[in-house]
């Protein structure tokens, strides 16, 4: 034991500094023999090592995360397809625009879609009818737009090849960048589809604008998320947004930094709009309003949050009317990109803007109003608020916004919800729809 001890002691002592210049006084045959012994016990190990990393890998390790199963995307391109793509794209006057609107049959994007058409631009609708909520209600939005004259073609922002024919084809004057993966608790279910929707799918999209000609001006939906754990209220543009609590904020602060880098180094012309807790008629059935309406109806408990002192959390809920008005004002203000062929040309705009209702309300002051006009009393359960990505409370200052987009929210809580329950009740009875 002594000398083994000894032996390998020495045998440390007389490690080199650097490889390939060990010296030894010890004789040959014993050093082979040592040699022999230590490299077939080093083999050994190693061989474990690696049939140990194999079990872990193949057996043991989680399944790769990755995003929303989505149904296999429609076919594109073709005459007809392309006829289609024309006619959308028509516009009803010189000074219209031509819009690409991505996430198309998502809520935000289908009332957007819907206001611009209405009033003549032309507008070519991009979605991926990803199952992360139900497919049903995106084909239902799909289905109205069809009829009000918007071909959302069925595709995903990731596909290169698709994104450079939409643009052969039309001369898109804007961008109404909506397509993301939506939802702060989710982040933390499957964090690579916010990955490849908000920052590998917003780069592709990018890319394809800047190399564009004309380039395209460039309006897409931030968020809230972004302020994270910022206390100073209300939130402003100007305040600190480095600090995310959930993977959604992050990635939509990463867009807001990328968005950064393409308009410097390209002259894209871009603006973000941070959204404040949307809700309205063809809603998100993964929001609280939402399955709160369903739940209360079901007789099914519901869970509010609560901050430290069992202070409710609240959201400064956001009707839709007033986001679809916010949104169509920034296209119209959108100066023209200045890159062409992607070379930029001279600065281009650059703008971040709240879109918020200016007043918080508590999520049980939200509950009671639905047991208001749901006219049934909700079973709630209190819970405090878990470490899931959700923060306590956000408040919008607007002044940015009212003063370079004429943007004034005029909805309270009270009446969109009350258009909300009216639409959920419409569009759910009878059938056997459920909305997830
Ligand atoms: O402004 C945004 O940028 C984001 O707005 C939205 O996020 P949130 O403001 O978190 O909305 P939402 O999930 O409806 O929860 C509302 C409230 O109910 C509370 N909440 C939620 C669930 C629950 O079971 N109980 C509960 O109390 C919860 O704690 C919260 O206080 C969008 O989903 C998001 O995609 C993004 O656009």
């Amino acid at each position: 034991m002594s000398q083994l001890k000894t032996i390998s002691l020495s045998h440390l002592d007389n490690v080199p500094s650097s490889p390939g210049k060990f010296k030894s006084d010890k004789p040959l045959t014993y050093i082979h023999r040592l040699r022999f012994h230590s490299s077939v016990s080093k083999l050994t190990l190693w061989l474990a090592l690696f049939l140990a990393l194999l079990v872990f890998f193949f057996f043991l390790s989680p399944p790769s995360p990755s995003p929303p199963p989505r149904r296999s995307l429609g076919s594109w391109g073709g005459s007809r397809w392309e006829k289609r793509i024309r006619t959308s794209a028509r516009v009803r006057s010189r000074s219209s625009s031509t819009v690409l609107v991505t996430g198309a049959a998502g809520f935000v994007g289908t009332h957007v879609s819907l206001a611009l058409k209405r009033r003549g631009d032309g507008v070519i609708g991009l979605d991926n009818f990803n199952e992360y909520y139900d497919t049903k209600l995106k084909r239902a939005r799909q289905e109205m737009l069809d009829q009000a004259g918007v071909f959302v073609v069925e595709g995903d922002i990731n596909d290169r090849e698709l994104l450079n024919k939409l643009f052969d084809v039309v001369p898109f004057t804007h961008v109404m960048h909506l397509a993301a993966q939506a939802g702060v608790r989710y982040a933390m279910q499957n964090p690579a589809s916010y990955v490849h929707s908000n920052i590998a799918g917003f780069v592709n999209l990018l890319e394809v604008c800047k190399s564009a000609n004309p380039q395209p001006a460039i309006v897409w939906a931030s968020s809230s998320s972004v302020y994270g754990l910022n206390s100073k209220v209300p939130f402003s543009e100007k305040d600190r947004t480095d600090q995310p609590a959930s993977l959604y904020a992050a990635s939509k602060k990463a867009g807001e930094e990328i968005a950064h880098t393409y308009n410097h180094i390209y002259g894209l012309s871009i603006t973000g709009l941070r959204f404040f807790t949307v809700y309205g008629p063809w809603g998100r059935p993964d929001m609280a309003y939402f399955f709160f309406t369903e739940d209360i109806l079901k007789g099914k408990e519901i869970t509010i949050y609560e901050g430290s002192d069992h202070i409710s959390v609240a959201r400064d809920f956001t009707y839709i009317d007033d986001i679809v008005k916010g949104c169509v004002s920034a296209l119209d203000s959108a100066k023209k990109s200045t890159g062409s062929g992607g070379k930029k040309k001279g600065s281009a705009q650059f703008r971040i803007f709240n879109l918020g209702n200016t007043s918080p309300v508590p999520v049980t002051k939200l509950v009671n109003i639905l047991e208001k006009l749901l006219k049934v009393k909700a079973k709630k359960k209190f819970l405090p608020l878990p470490r899931n990505g959700d923060v306590k409370f956000t408040h919008a200052n607007i002044s940015l916004a009212q003063r370079d987009l004429g943007y004034k929210p005029t909805t309270d809580l009270e009446t969109g919800l009350k258009k909300f329950v009216k639409w959920y009740i419409r569009y759910y009875k009878g059938s056997k729809r459920s909305s997830w």
